[in-house]
């Protein structure tokens, strides 16, 4: 079977663990596979850029340095104009590979002593500072040269190699300074930190250069899944002819406090653009002519705290979309709490639950999709807390509550409570970036929760599908301006898209 080798993701302790067994068993020595690294990122360069141009190859200490050296004899012999600067090489691959470098005539200046002028010079700069070994915070002479690399007003590119000097290729979290590279070329396996939190700032495009060892190192389970596509095709198949409403189930929507009917009606629109059978809205009795007048194909119903009869109704529950943290709203979460069933919660009655836990019924299946603020109040944290680690939050919520969890943010974030591994989805938009993006999302897990049956979805993937779903109609409307995209416009792209199988064009 093939395997798709940038879906598999991984913390640096599990390369730095797994590497030298893979090298081993493909026998592959530690120098041949720093040669490799080396040669993957020349050929990464020549495919942007034709010899003769000018490259500047900035050394740390260690091997992501050892890294750089073997990279200027080899793109010197190829006809490039190399020049390094380093700070002393201190491991053994490093010191033999700068010797080498020295050997072959190369000249090398003092990290220390980088100038504008030798910056400026380049037409590419290899970050070849610091990776996977990075373990505190930057200091000089490494903040000056990332200072110096990050100006805007460089008009050539960076490429860094196997992570950014700066980003925590564990956490995606970058230090105060950090390389803003224009594209990572990471050895072996993509790490957790090049897929998730700041990661998108600063490492450009993602190649994954897999050494020739891959396949023997790919044996270890990853910690992060990507979703793919595939995923989507696998579960939305063309639907039976003979099908009715009742297959494709109810989604009740509970949420639309005063003033934030929009939220209610985007849930409510994106569960019935994503195949729900029928959709019902429990709103605040001063949202329900807004919702109703707005989409004619929505069940609307004010509800006091009384919501017996529409949960009898219902096949799964959203609640959050627009709630608000009233009196009204808390009884509502506190009824829904008790329902026996599928709920998805999210906004503020993932609040309310932070103020006042309440614990899950054993029979209910509980899906949380909370932004990192909404996920520090479930844990009692600091946004900032969560963002350190975001693969850390996203376990304790799901353990602590006994939810399927989806953490929001680039590189979103998928967990179920039984499993070790997580999914991230690599798909996305900065346009998503919008109030009502959330709604939607919470719309689109609501419509996959109440076809489960039809589509024989399993529940640990609907949040993933949900997520690729979500994030590939963000980019969809994006292509007519990432600025102003509206969560509004997601809901023609979604029905696009869980609509795979379909041939979209009407023949004779
Ligand atoms: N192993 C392999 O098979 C292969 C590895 N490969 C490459 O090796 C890289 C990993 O190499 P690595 O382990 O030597 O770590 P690396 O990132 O070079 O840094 C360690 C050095 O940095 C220092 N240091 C740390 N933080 C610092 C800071 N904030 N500020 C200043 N200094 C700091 C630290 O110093 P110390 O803590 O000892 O004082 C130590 O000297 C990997 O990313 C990939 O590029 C590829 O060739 C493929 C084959
Ligand atoms: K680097």
């Amino acid at each position: 079977m093939s395997v798709d080798l940038t879906t598999m993701i991984y913390t640096a302790e599990q390369v730095r663990d797994g590497e030298q067994d893979a090298a081993a068993r493909c026998d592959v020595s530690m120098a041949q596979l720093m040669q490799r690294a080396a040669q993957a990122c020349l050929e990464v360069i020549q495919h942007k850029q034709a010899a003769p141009a000018n490259l500047l190859i900035l050394c740390g200490p260690g091997n992501n340095g050892g890294d750089g050296w073997v990279l200027a004899r080899l793109a010197q012999q190829a006809g490039f104009r190399v020049q390094v600067a380093a700070t002393e090489p201190r491991s053994e691959l490093a010191k033999l590979a700068a010797q080498a470098w020295r050997d072959q005539g190369g000249v090398v200046t003092d990290l220390t002593a980088l100038t504008t002028a030798q910056i400026d010079n380049a037409d590419v700069i290899i970050d070849a500072m610091l990776g996977n070994g990075l373990d505190r915070d930057l200091s000089t002479p490494f903040t000056e040269a990332v200072n110096l690399i990050n100006r805007h007003n460089f008009a050539g590119w960076v490429l860094s190699i196997d992570v950014p000097t700066g980003l925590n290729s564990d956490t995606g979290i970058a230090m105060p300074t950090a390389v803003k590279a224009t594209c990572t070329v990471t050895m072996i396996a993509l790490k957790t930190g090049l897929v998730t939190g700041a990661a998108a700032t600063y490492c450009g495009e993602l190649v994954l250069a897999d050494l020739g060892v891959s396949r023997a190192f790919f044996k270890t389970p990853p910690t992060l899944r990507a979703i793919q596509s595939s995923l989507v095709s696998e579960h939305l198949r063309r639907r039976n002819k003979a099908a009715h409403k009742g297959d494709f189930g109810h989604v009740l929507i509970v949420g639309g406090g005063p003033g934030m009917s929009g939220a209610a009606l985007l849930a409510g629109q994106a569960a019935l653009r994503c195949g729900a059978g029928k959709v019902s809205i429990a709103c605040h009795k001063e949202s329900q002519l807004a919702i109703a007048a707005a989409q004619p194909e929505l069940m609307v119903h004010a509800v006091d705290n009384d919501l017996s009869a529409l949960l009898e109704r219902a096949t799964v529950v959203v609640i959050g979309p627009g709630l608000g943290q009233s009196p009204w709203a808390r009884a509502l979460v506190e009824r829904v709490a008790q329902w026996q069933g599928a709920v998805a919660w999210d906004a503020d009655a993932l609040n309310s639950l932070a103020a006042q836990p309440i614990a899950k019924p054993d029979a209910s299946v509980w899906l949380f999709t909370p932004h990192p603020g909404e996920a520090a109040r479930l844990l009692n944290l600091s946004a900032s807390d969560v963002n350190a680690n975001r693969l850390r939050a996203l376990t304790q919520i799901c353990q602590n509550f006994h939810a399927y969890t989806l953490l929001k943010g680039a590189g979103t974030l998928v967990k179920s409570p039984q499993q070790h591994d997580a999914w991230v989805c690599r798909r996305g938009s900065p346009a998503l970036a919008v109030g009502g993006s959330g709604d939607v999302l919470s719309g689109v897990v609501g419509a996959l929760l109440a076809q489960q049956t039809a589509e024989q979805i399993p529940t640990d993937q609907v949040l993933a599908i949900a997520a690729w779903l979500h994030a590939v109609a963000g980019e969809m409307a994006a292509q007519r301006g990432e600025r102003g995209t509206l969560p509004s416009d997601l809901l023609d792209e979604l029905r696009t898209l869980v609509n795979p199988h379909q041939d979209l064009k009407i023949g004779a």
